[in-house]
C-alpha cells in the first residue's frame, strides 16, 4: 500500500493562480526514489508551474508539499538545494566559457584549507577529480575535460548539466525537456543517462513532449490537464494513444489509481 513516507516528493491539492488564470487547480503528484516519473500534458496544462512549485520558485496558494514524508514549505530555490533537490532547466544554466568541472562546482567551489582558511584559494585539483569521478560513475564520456563547455556537442552539454544535478542532488532531480534540442543518437544517450541517475536511487521528474521518449524511460507517467492530474500510469500500462487521450480529454474521474 502507498504511504506518504515511500515518496521522495508528494504534492497534495496544489493550487496556484496568476490573476484570473488558475495554472494549478488542486494538483496531486508524487515521485519515488530510484524511479523516473514523467510529467506530461498539453501546452498550458501546468507542468512548468508545478515544477516551479516543486523547486521553490513559486509559493503555492494552497496545498501541501512533503519531502521524504515530512511537510515542507519551499520559498526559494536555495531551500530546495538544502533539501537535496536539483533542477535542470531547458537553458541548462551552464557557463559555456568554463570547463565541465568548473560548471559542476559553479557557486559551490571547494577552497583549499576549508571554508575558514585565510586565503580563499580554489582547490581546482579536488574539484576536477570529484567531477570526473561523477562523470565516470554515470558513464558520461567527455574527451577533453580541460576544454570549455562551448566546445562540446549539445548532447554532451546536456549530459554535463544532468551530471552536475545528479552530483548535488540527494533526493530529486527535475528535468525540463532535456532532449528537446537533440538528435536521435544524442537523445538516446541522454535517456540512458537519465535512467542511470534514477538507478543511483535518486527520484527523477522528467517533463517531456516526446511520448516515445517518455514511454521508453519512465517508470510512472502522470498526466496534467488544465491544472489537474487526470491520469497516472505505471510502466507498461499505456501506449501513445492512451497518453494522448488522457492529455486531450482526460478528466480526474478517469484517472487510474496512483
Ligand atoms: N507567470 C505567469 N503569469 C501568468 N500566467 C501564467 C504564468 N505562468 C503560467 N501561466 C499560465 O498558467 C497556465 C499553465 O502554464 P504552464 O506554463 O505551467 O503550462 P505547461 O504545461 O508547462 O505548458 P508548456 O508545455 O506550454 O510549457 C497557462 O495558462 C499559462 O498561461
Amino acid at each position: 500500500m502507498d504511504t506518504a513516507a515511500q515518496y521522495v516528493v508528494q504534492a497534495r491539492g496544489i493550487r496556484k493562480a496568476f490573476g484570473h488564470v488558475e495554472a494549478l487547480r488542486g494538483v496531486d503528484f508524487e515521485a519515488k526514489a530510484g524511479e523516473v516519473t514523467a510529467l506530461i500534458g498539453d501546452n498550458g496544462a501546468g507542468k512548468s508551474s508545478l515544477v516551479k512549485v516543486l523547486s521553490g520558485v513559486y509559493v503555492p496558494d494552497e496545498g501541501e508539499l512533503r519531502i521524504d514524508g515530512k511537510p515542507v514549505r519551499l520559498s526559494s530555490p536555495a531551500d530546495l538545494r538544502e533539501h537535496g533537490i536539483e533542477t535542470v532547466y531547458q537553458d541548462l544554466a551552464l557557463a559555456t566559457d568554463l570547463t565541465p568541472y568548473e560548471n559542476v562546482f559553479m557557486g559551490r567551489e571547494i577552497f583549499r584549507g576549508g571554508p575558514l582558511a585565510p586565503l580563499r584559494l580554489v582547490d581546482r585539483r579536488t574539484m576536477r577529480a570529484r567531477a570526473e569521478e561523477t562523470f565516470r560513475g554515470l558513464d558520461v564520456r567527455i574527451k577533453d575535460q580541460g576544454a570549455p563547455v562551448a566546445a562540446l556537442s549539445g548532447g554532451q552539454q546536456q549530459s554535463v548539466a544532468i551530471a552536475r544535478a545528479a552530483m548535488w542532488a540527494r533526493h530529486l532531480v527535475m528535468m525540463d525537456e532535456p532532449t528537446a534540442a537533440l538528435g536521435v543518437a544524442q537523445t538516446r544517450s541522454v535517456l540512458e543517462l537519465i535512467r542511470r541517475v534514477a538507478d543511483q536511487g535518486i527520484a527523477v521528474i522528467l517533463i517531456s513532449h516526446n511520448m516515445p521518449d517518455v514511454l521508453s524511460v519512465a517508470d510512472s507517467i502522470q498526466v496534467l490537464r488544465l491544472g489537474q492530474r487526470v491520469a497516472s500510469f505505471a510502466r507498461g500500462e499505456a501506449e501513445v494513444p492512451d497518453l494522448v487521450q488522457a492529455m486531450t480529454s482526460g478528466t480526474p474521474a478517469e484517472a487510474k489509481a496512483s
